[in-house]
């Protein structure tokens, strides 16, 4: 890239202990930070993850160091590339989903075909046919034909029974006619329809014989395979610019009495028979919104790195940066110059950023028990089991909702904590946190999710209170937490914390006790106030909120105590159990992540009289007592991350900490610099490009 500013050559290094400062920080861990690396990658992906990264990163088409200067049309372009090659590195490599998860990943950018891996040919897997699958998924996977999933409506997006599009099928010629009735009907932000897609599922209403069923998956061919331009009777167009996400284009489609085959109904699990047109049900009701399920379930998993890439650049930028002298502890440098101090030595920075650590790896081990939990329902339901798909449809919903608010709202914090420069692009946190938004908002928003998670744990605690005998249930209480933490309630409604100093929170017993006896709290006061009171669900839905989050937060935090504690099969716990030192510093991190996050919802915790406010003050000074202990250990814990330079994108967050040589630098390419304004009023232009 051209530089349009020439850097004065007679600078000295403006801080001489600048990058050294990372590798003194470096010196102070207390683990192998590579042994934490191959903990959380696991030795095989660890093998994927440098296979790929280095395929990534020597691919020109791949480059970033211009993403920053790029206008939306070009994002796009630059988009449409990045997917072509990546197609040709999957047919050449051979690449399967796990090196693909990492090519996707070390890409950084939303691109036009994400919808069509990650949505498209995921609902051709749940629930097409095998006939289905050879028509439409095997050209999918080959990239023959490019798909969306078109749900949401211009009028309707989380009330998915109130879609308006209609699929009505026409038992003379064996044909659904897909219609959008209404304005509101056209389909609105389905990715990868604006300009690329040729097919698209789309989720409309069955109609059959004058009886709707609800919305189900059609797939539809949109684009004329030649031409590329929409079929006739389809309108389509790309939506305009966004908040981010601009590399993809997000697009609307109307449909105007459009007939398909019956054929193009995805059926495995409910058919429209051919001439009389009646329905089959499906086994379970809910099962056309099974990709949703997934790709909540895959967002949750994808939760960890997003907290590890926003905590790597606050942190190692933390250590960087210096400001002001400590008057009570001025650092010394071996010479006995005084120099500023770190600001990753300011207890407030500390006690902003370390958390977010501890919260990436607390995601790893939830993510762990997801993936477990989703393939346990795949195994199940593959033999007509769907017993299992009401668990994973409340914890994945409360999960994805809790988790990615976490997430915006610690990449801000991170942002926020790295100052002015925080602000630039080339902080790495303003595209990162653009594109990342969306996750709070799409596959259910944040909010609607947690009603589905109270929905299950206010009908589980009815199910439990109102037996004769609730020790009945005993028996599902290993397996099922919130069976477990109501028995619990049920048995000691008036359970105290026996802390009397602040290590004695520390304590995982005492940790456990206090989040599932405040759920449990939270559950039985509104099941009280809405059955007994008869107070409306709109009335309770900040409290619904609050179940959901208790619940999930109670998930978080037991899987990770679960993690230190239980021997397992798993190589990486086992490579964790092995390793005092390794599990010394994940202690750490868990008391972190379980006081701070109870300190942040303390009030729920006081409410329900677990705690007293003395204990509460005690809970506190714990917090503070972890801050210091893991601050030596602050740039080897994001360290362990992995997270390579090439996805940071970042000036602040660089590995080798060369963080100021790295602003001026990227300043200097600039477009603008490359201008220069002509204020002749005469003149009709403006700016003009300046000779080099
Ligand atoms: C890999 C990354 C790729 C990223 C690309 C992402 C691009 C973005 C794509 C999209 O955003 S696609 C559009 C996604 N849209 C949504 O997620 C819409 C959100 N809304 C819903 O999911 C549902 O409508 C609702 C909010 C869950 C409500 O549904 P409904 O009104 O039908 O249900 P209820 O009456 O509340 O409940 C009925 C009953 O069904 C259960 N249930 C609901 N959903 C599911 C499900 N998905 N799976 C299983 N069960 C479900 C619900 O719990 C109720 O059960 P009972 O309480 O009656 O037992
Ligand atoms: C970048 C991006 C990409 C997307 N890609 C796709 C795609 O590929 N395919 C697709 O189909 N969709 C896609 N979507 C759409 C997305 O799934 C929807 O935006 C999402 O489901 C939320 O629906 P909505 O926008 O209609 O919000 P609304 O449902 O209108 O919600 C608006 C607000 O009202 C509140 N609210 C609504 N109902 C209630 C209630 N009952 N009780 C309390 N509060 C309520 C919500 O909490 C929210 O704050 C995408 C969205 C974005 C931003």
């Amino acid at each position: 890239m051209v530089s349009y500013v020439k850097i004065p050559s007679h600078l000295k290094p403006s801080d001489p202990q600048g990058p050294d400062l990372l590798t003194q920080e470096r010196n102070l861990a207390s683990f192998d930070v590579k042994e934490l690396t191959l903990v959380l990658y696991g030795i095989k992906d660890l093998e994927r993850y440098h296979t790929i990264l280095k395929i990534i990163e020597n691919d020109p088409v791949f480059d970033k160091s211009n993403i920053y200067f790029m206008g939306r049309n070009e994002l796009f372009e630059h988009a449409i590339k990045k997917e072509k090659r990546l197609v040709q590195l999957i047919r050449e490599n051979k690449w399967k989903v796990e090196e693909l998860q990492f090519a996707e990943w070390f890409l950084d950018m939303p691109g036009p075909f994400g919808a069509h891996r990650g949505m498209f040919i995921p609902t051709l897997i749940g629930q097409g046919t095998k006939e289905q699958k050879e028509k439409f998924l095997v050209p999918a996977l080959n990239y023959q034909i490019i798909g969306c999933y078109a749900q949401t409506e211009l009028g309707h997006g989380s009330n998915v029974k109130g879609l308006e599009t209609t699929a009505i099928y026409i038992p003379e010629t064996d044909e659904f006619e897909i219609h959008s009735p209404y304005l509101t009907a056209s389909k609105w932000w389905v990715g990868g329809l604006g300009k690329t897609a040729n097919h698209a599922i789309v989720m409309a209403q069955l109609i059959s014989n004058g009886k709707n069923y609800g919305p189900h998956p059609f797939v539809v061919q949109i684009r004329d395979m030649k031409t590329h331009l929409p079929l006739p009777s389809i309108t389509i167009g790309d939506i305009g610019p966004k908040f981010g996400f601009n590399s993809t284009d997000n697009g609307f489609i109307l449909f105007e009495h459009v007939r398909i085959p019956r054929f193009n109904m995805l059926s495995k699990f409910s058919q429209i028979k051919k001439g009389t047109g009646e329905y089959i049900n499906p086994p379970n009701q809910k099962l056309s919104y099974g990709t949703m399920v997934l790709v909540r379930a895959i967002i949750i998993s994808g939760v960890r790195v997003t907290l590890a890439r926003a905590a790597t650049i606050a942190i190692r930028y933390s250590a960087v940066r210096r400001q002001f002298i400590d008057k009570d502890e001025p650092k010394k440098l071996e010479d006995g110059s005084i120099v500023e101090t770190s600001i990753l030595d300011y207890t407030m920075q500390q006690y902003r950023l370390f958390p977010v650590i501890a919260q990436s790896y607390a995601c790893f081990f939830t993510a762990k028990m997801m993936v477990n939990l989703y393939t346990e329902y795949t195994k199940q339901s593959s033999s007509g089991d769907y017993s299992l798909l009401a668990d994973l449809h409340a914890s994945s919903s409360g999960l994805k909702s809790l988790t990615t608010t976490m997430a915006v709202d610690s990449i801000e914090d991170c942002r926020r904590a790295c100052g002015g420069h925080g602000y630039s692009s080339f902080s790495g946190f303003v595209k990162f946190y653009q594109d990342y938004l969306p996750n709070t908002t799409w596959e259910g928003d944040n909010y609607i999710l947690t009603h589905q998670t109270a929905r299950y744990l206010l009908k589980t605690f009815r199910q439990v209170t109102s037996h004769k005998n609730p020790e009945i249930y005993a028996s599902q209480s290993n397996k099922n937490p919130t069976i477990s933490y109501i028995l619990q309630y049920l048995n000691e409604p008036n359970q105290k914390c026996t802390a009397i100093t602040p290590s004695d929170f520390n304590n995982h017993e005492i940790q456990l006790r206090a989040f599932k006896h405040r759920v449990a709290f939270l559950i039985a006061n509104v099941v009280d106030q809405i059955d007994n009171q008869k107070k409306s669900w709109n009335s309770m839905l900040v409290e619904i909120n609050r179940i959901s989050r208790a619940h999930c937060q109670y998930l978080l935090v037991q899987n990770f105590i679960t993690a230190l504690h239980q021997p397992s099969e798993d190589e990486s716990l086992r490579m964790l159990h092995n390793s005092p030192a390794l599990k010394e510093v994940m202690t750490s991190i868990c008391n972190l992540f379980v006081l701070h996050t109870m300190e942040k919802d303390i009030g729920d915790f006081l409410e329900s009289e677990y705690l007293t406010t003395p204990q509460a003050r005690l809970l506190r000074i714990q917090v503070y007592n972890l801050l210091k202990e893991i601050r030596p250990n602050a740039v080897s814990l994001v360290d362990a991350f992995l997270i390579p330079d090439s996805l940071l994108c970042s000036a602040l967050g660089r590995y080798d900490g060369k963080v100021y040589e790295t602003m001026i630098d990227w300043a200097s390419k600039e477009p603008l610099n490359g201008m220069t304004l002509d204020f002749n009023p005469n003149n009709d232009t403006f700016i003009r490009k300046a000779k080099l």
